[in-house]
């Protein structure tokens, strides 16, 4: 919390104020009024705290100010106060370059929380979440109370609350460092997406940890190239705070990456790899089974033979290594690392597993894409000893071409498929299953339709025998059905679970 007068001292100090600066600053109105938060989304804000009012590409937060008006809010900020009315708020302080200011003004405005923390950061095209999740299971492990920032939520692991975005924008991304602060909580893992990093989002975050997972084709709406994609992903490498690089060379980019990094030798750079003996932390599948991955685990002069990792999912091997590297690069005790990693398990809703003794073990994934479902179906069958079954629908008022896509997908991969419902929205989830039903090939029958979710799992855990699988995808750690627009709650997790207390 800081005064409004603290504020535009700081401002001053800064050099941030337009020259022929608009303020109503009257010191009848109360400059000691003391500002909770600072928020550049208008949605966030109430009447104690302060708004900062930015132009992007879509909304310019000019706008809302209106409304800010109506709420009480005492003070704005804003690039142009032309475009405002500034009547009857208190405090308006007209700022010159407002973009660049967010991300010192947020970091002093929250007393340099990540000063005090030590924070891993996670980029890479796939596995960002997962290798957070894993890290923060670890740490935790090591008595660590860990902080976590991404897709799946934000929080002090283990509670999370839902994110609006993968990594947050500057001022509530140093509002949560700050709340984990309060919270005791030493250490963050975090995960930073290539939009984030080229919005300079993680600006004045103190990160000490980079991690690398992979490059794959995605987001090229926004970054045109994956040249242009990997250079976003490459400026976190580059930051003055980073000390550790942490990056997997099973990957082209990780590799390029890799031997720049090293040649530069301004920071302490690690490999890590499945594959590649030399690697600074090499850990090679040794065999697979149901319950998990057996691995050996090979770093500097340290080795441990025959570890087994309960988790599902080739790929998140892949993902444990990083954990296992950085944390090792972080000089944490080989022997202590390797305790966390036989107690692992997957991110909610990411490969979930849950599993009863003498039931099907059932598997919950987010994957709403065909190409997603086909990974996660390919991922689960490398473990499944008997049949796989697939519940999945496809959600409505969003595009329609996936839905015969996912169909195939689930008829090439699974042993029998339950076709449900997902969010639906305002389609008619009739005409959604029509459009699934037909991405089937003609003379296809090991599927069933149950329109209402519930039902559908219920079904398939009534068939499944002990040695098969069913994988749930779609709704991942999602908790509720949107119908209409009305969001209802629907955890699949009480859903199995209930099931199996009724019917052991
Ligand atoms: C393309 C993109 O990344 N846009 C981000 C960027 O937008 P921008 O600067 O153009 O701003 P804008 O959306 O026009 O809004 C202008 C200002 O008005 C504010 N606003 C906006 C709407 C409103 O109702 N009220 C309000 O006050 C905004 O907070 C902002 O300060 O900066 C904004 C503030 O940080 C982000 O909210 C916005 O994310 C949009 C909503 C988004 O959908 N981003 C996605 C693509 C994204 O960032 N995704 C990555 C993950 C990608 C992945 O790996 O899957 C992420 O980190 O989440
Ligand atoms: N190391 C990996 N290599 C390849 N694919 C992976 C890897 N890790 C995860 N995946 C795939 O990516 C999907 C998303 O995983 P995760 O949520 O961890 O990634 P993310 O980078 O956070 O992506 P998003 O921001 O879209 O959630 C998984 O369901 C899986 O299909």
């Amino acid at each position: 919390m800081k005064t409004i007068a603290q504020i535009r001292a700081f401002l001053i100090e800064i050099n941030a104020l337009k020259l022929t600066s608009y303020q109503t600053i009257d010191l009848n109105k109360n400059p000691f009024f003391l500002i909770e938060n600072l928020y550049q989304d208008h949605r966030l804000v109430t009447k104690n705290d302060g708004f900062i009012a930015l132009k992007g590409q879509v909304h310019d937060g000019h706008r809302y100010v209106n409304q800010l008006r109506a709420q009480g809010v005492n003070l704005i900020l804003v690039e142009d106060v032309s475009l405002i009315d500034p009547q009857d708020i208190p405090f308006v302080i007209e700022i010159r370059n407002l973009k660049s200011i967010p991300a010192s003004l947020a970091s002093w405005f929250y007393d340099y929380p990540s000063e005090q923390q030590n924070i891993f950061a996670v980029t890479g095209t796939n596995g960002k979440t997962s290798i957070c999740h894993f890290l923060a299971q670890s740490l935790s492990r090591l008595k660590h109370k860990v902080g976590v920032l991404g897709t799946i939520g934000n929080g002090v692991f283990p509670k999370l609350e839902d994110s609006a975005l993968t990594t947050l924008d500057n001022l509530s991304l140093q509002r949560m460092l700050k709340n984990f602060y309060d919270q005791d909580a030493d250490t963050v893992a975090m995960e930073a997406s290539s939009h984030a990093i080229s919005q300079r989002r993680i600006l004045n975050v103190n990160i000490q940890t980079a991690i690398f997972s992979n490059l794959d084709i995605d987001h090229l709406d926004y970054h045109q190239t994956m040249e242009q994609y990997f250079q976003a992903k490459r400026q976190l490498f580059k930051l003055a705070s980073v000390k550790k690089c942490v990056i997997n060379i099973d990957n082209d980019y990780g590799s390029r990456l890799y031997a720049e990094l090293t040649e530069q030798q301004e920071k302490e750079v690690f490999s890590f790899s499945l594959v590649n003996s030399k690697a600074d932390c090499y850990m090679p599948i040794t065999s697979i089974s149901p319950q998990g991955f057996v691995v050996d685990i090979f770093f500097k002069n340290n080795k441990e033979l025959a570890i087994t990792i309960p988790i599902m999912g080739e790929y998140n091997v892949s993902n444990i290594a990083a954990v296992v590297c950085a944390l090792l690069a972080n000089a944490y005790p080989f022997t202590d690392v390797l305790k966390t990693v036989n107690d692992l398990h997957n991110p909610k809703g990411r490969l979930e597993k849950l599993i009863h003794d003498g039931k099907a073990t059932v598997v919950i994934d987010y994957a709403h894409t065909a190409d997603a479902l086909a990974k996660a179906l390919q991922a689960v069958r490398v473990q499944t000893k008997g049949k796989l079954y697939c519940v999945f629908g496809c959600g409505g008022s969003r595009e329609h071409s996936k839905r015969p896509l996912m169909a195939k997908a689930a008829q090439q991969y699974a042993d029998f498929v339950i076709v449900t419902e997902d969010n639906s929205r305002t389609d008619d989830i009739k005409d959604i299953v029509q459009d699934i039903t037909s991405g089937f090939n003609d003379g296809f029958t090991e599927f069933v339709v149950i329109e209402e979710r519930k039902q559908a799992i219920e079904y398939a855990l009534s068939i499944a025998k002990a040695d098969d699988v069913i994988l749930l995808a779609g709704k991942g750690h999602e908790t509720y059905l949107d119908k209409n627009h009305q969001k209802t709650h629907f955890d699949e997790r009480e859903v199995v679970l209930e099931f199996w207390r009724k019917n052991d």
